[in-house]
């Protein structure tokens, strides 16, 4: 699904991506971990193509994202659905209105069959929140923001998700709520996903292959429990 090769990109003299590799596999899980600054929001805006690397190829779905038109990123940018830290629900407007957005805004993709109530209650139903529907965003707790978010990322049937610390400030059990989600939809949809995280305990239930990024490369490879048995020390700083 995804294929990144030798990718760079220095700022200056911060050589923050190294000759970085990655790939994602259909309907594979992959965690990313990487301590903070170590180029995991500029290796995603590369992905996206948000930003230009200084070198080094990125295929998503049999396209190379460095030399795609804008209209043609926008069309691939469909197939790849988002979850970022804060749940970027818009306040002004209810969960429905919130879940039509991005409906409306790609409607080409629906072919004519739009059929938006049906699918603004599907998403919420696949997170466990149809009955909050006609809520505003302020009604919600953190964990139901999330799972908003997540309903209105599986709205566009995406088949590539991005999570960017999907876990992060929500509580232990609210965390344990939203991965189980995200195991869910991956078996539901059979959804590629690529899941940035610090959070050891989701690594270890939703990874089944990690790439731990270390200055600027791919430094180790493998399942969370061949890394977490690693002996070396950058390897089990990751799991302390
Ligand atoms: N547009 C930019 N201009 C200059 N430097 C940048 C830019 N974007 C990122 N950097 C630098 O690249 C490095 C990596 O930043 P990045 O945001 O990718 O880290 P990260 O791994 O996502 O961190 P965190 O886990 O804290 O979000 C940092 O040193 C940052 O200062």
């Amino acid at each position: 699904m995804i294929d990144i090769k030798d990718l760079r990109k220095s700022f200056g003299d911060n050589h923050v991506l190294r000759g970085f590799n990655m790939t994602l596999f259909k309907g594979e899980n992959l965690v990313i971990m990487g301590k903070s600054g170590s180029g995991k929001s500029v290796m995603i805006k590369c992905l996206i193509g948000l930003m230009a690397p200084d070198s080094g190829s990125i295929n998503v779905m049999g396209k190379d994202v460095t030399r795609l038109d804008q209209d043609s990123l926008d069309e691939l940018r469909t197939d790849v659905g988002f979850l970022f830290q804060g749940s970027a629900l818009y306040d002004s407007m209810t969960v429905r209105e919130n879940l039509e957005f991005p409906l409306r805004r790609h409607k080409k993709r629906f072919e004519g069959n739009l059929n938006a109530e049906k699918r603004v209650m599907e998403a919420l139903g696949n997170v466990g929140l149809a009955h909050a529907v006609d809520l505003m965003p302020s009604e919600l707790s953190g964990g139901m923001k999330r799972r908003v978010a997540l309903a209105r990322t599986l709205i566009m049937q995406p088949k590539i998700i991005l999570y960017d610390e999907p876990t992060s400030g929500l509580d232990p059990i609210t965390s344990k709520e939203i991965i189980e989600l995200m195991r869910n939809i991956q078996r539901k949809y059979e959804t590629s996903s690529l899941i940035i995280t610090h959070d050891v305990d989701c690594a270890r239930v939703i990874s089944e292959r990690m790439i731990l990024l270390v200055d600027g490369i791919n430094y180790a490879e493998g399942t969370f429990n061949e890394l977490a048995k690693a002996k070396d020390q950058q390897i089990q700083a990751f799991f302390k």
